[in-house]
């Protein structure tokens, strides 16, 4: 764990027993029952949640973001398992946690926070531990901010000034932002160095085909199966956070492109984490192509496509040509599994038709028509059949269901 560590979480050397809490406010949309993802998360972190608590609140609660009841209802469940620690799957403002950790008397950490020290414990290369510090200080430096001005507050904003508190404060900004200026100078020579790599790639003319998609999805593992590399792949969020890049070479189109495997999305992936990796992002805004990996297998694949397609919008990549990979086919039962491999579906936010590929990237399955694919796409682009473009009702359906569309014809390029 890093020295800026902005969760003040101090985990017992052995994993630390976790209580998951989440809070639907009514709103549905990005609010998850099972909280399936959050156990993931904390996993990830080093954590094993021990217990799952769901409350329902039209708003927040000012000081404990869940009611008192339902924080005392928290606080026995800590007791109860000898708890180490309590994850809120929404974010919680630095006031509600202070509050919070005083309540329950164990360390508490947001969804946010979680994010940040999994990236820390995985980033490896000299910019991945640019671009996390620098997050995990712009977390900080606005946990100290309102800290300070609740000191103000409660001294009528005067008597504090130039007391130990706010000078301490202010030394902790001043050396805070000076080090977030410093880093962020060492990440522009880093990205100017990346930029001139990227050029001159340009110039060799080199398809480029770029590997994003949902945290888990099995990106890394189809990297490593195309390419026959070894990357890391590992059952955990955000096992990758660095970009990889291999040459693959294409039988069907006599010509090699690049590859690369890129950092995982997730549901309200913290903004300046985004902001942080923006250059490694950068690397699938540049693709020529991109493989939209998806885990055909969760319970829950609508919501991770769309929100890929908003961390692309974001990013500026939502006009790149896209062909969405269900992997994981093997996990599918034979009522899920489709009719065909290869079929059209309306699923991004542009209402495009995607060209979808069933694969599994542990079996092999799929592997060598989704080649054949690339190669298509190097060399036609990806086009929908005309009817299917012109077919408004069509372009509505988002069938993620497993089970192929029948009536829509197999791809029109003859790739197969
Ligand atoms: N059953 C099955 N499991 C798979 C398949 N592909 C990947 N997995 C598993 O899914 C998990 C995640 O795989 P990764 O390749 O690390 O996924 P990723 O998308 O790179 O994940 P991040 O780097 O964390 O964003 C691993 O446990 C893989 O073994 C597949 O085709 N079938
Ligand atoms: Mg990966």
């Amino acid at each position: 764990m890093s020295s800026t560590d902005p969760t003040h979480r101090t985990p017992p050397p052995e994993a630390a027993r976790a209580i998951l809490v989440g809070v639907d406010f009514g709103r549905g949309a990005s609010f998850d029952p099972t909280l399936d993802e959050l156990a993931l998360l904390a996993e990830s972190a080093g954590d094993t949640p021990v217990a799952r608590v769901v409350a329902r609140r039209k708003a927040p609660d000012a000081a404990l973001f869940v009611g008192s009841g339902k924080a005392d209802e928290i606080k026995l469940l800590v007791q109860a398992h000898d708890a180490h620690t309590v994850l809120f799957d929404q974010a919680i403002s630095p006031a509600q946690q202070r509050n919070l950790e005083r309540h329950l008397g164990v360390p508490v950490a947001d969804r946010t926070a979680l994010i940040l020290e999994i990236f820390a414990a995985r980033a490896q290369s000299f910019e991945g531990k640019l671009q996390v510090e620098l997050a995990q200080l712009q977390y900080l430096a606005t946990r100290l901010v309102r800290r300070w001005s609740h000191l103000e507050r409660q001294s009528g904003g005067i008597g504090m000034r130039g007391g130990p508190g706010e000078r301490q404060i202010e030394l902790d900004r001043r050396m805070i932002d000076e080090r977030i200026k410093s880093i962020k100078e060492r990440l522009r020579k880093v990205e100017r160095q990346r930029g001139t790599q990227r050029r001159s790639r340009e110039r060799n003319g080199v398809f480029r085909v770029s590997l994003v998609g949902y945290t888990n999805a099995g990106k890394s593992t189809l990297f490593n199966a195309l390419v026959k590399a070894r990357t890391y792949a590992a059952d955990q969020l955000f096992a990758t956070l660095d970009t990889t890049t291999r040459s693959l070479y294409l039988e069907d189109a006599g010509a090699a492109v690049s590859l690369s495997d890129t950092v995982g999305f997730i549901r309200d992936l913290p903004h300046r984490l985004v902001e942080a990796f923006k250059a490694t992002l950068q690397e699938a805004a540049d693709a020529d192509l991109l493989l939209h990996v998806v885990d055909a297998a969760s319970p829950v694949v609508d919501e991770q496509m769309q929100e890929v397609q908003r961390v692309l919008e974001e990013i500026g990549a939502a006009q790149i040509p896209q062909l969405l990979v269900f992997n994981k086919q093997d996990l599918l039962e034979s009522h899920q599994q489709p009719r065909q491999r290869e079929d059209w579906v309306g699923a991004d936010k542009l209402g495009r038709m995607l060209p979808r590929i069933f694969v599994s990237a542990h079996t092999g399955d799929g592997l060598s028509a989704l080649r054949n694919r690339i190669a298509g796409a190097m060399r036609d682009g990806l086009s929908p059949p005309l009817s299917q473009t012109q077919a408004p009702e069509a372009l509505a359906v988002l069938d993620t269901s497993g089970a192929a569309c029948p009536e829509l014809p197999p791809p029109a390029s003859g790739d197969h």
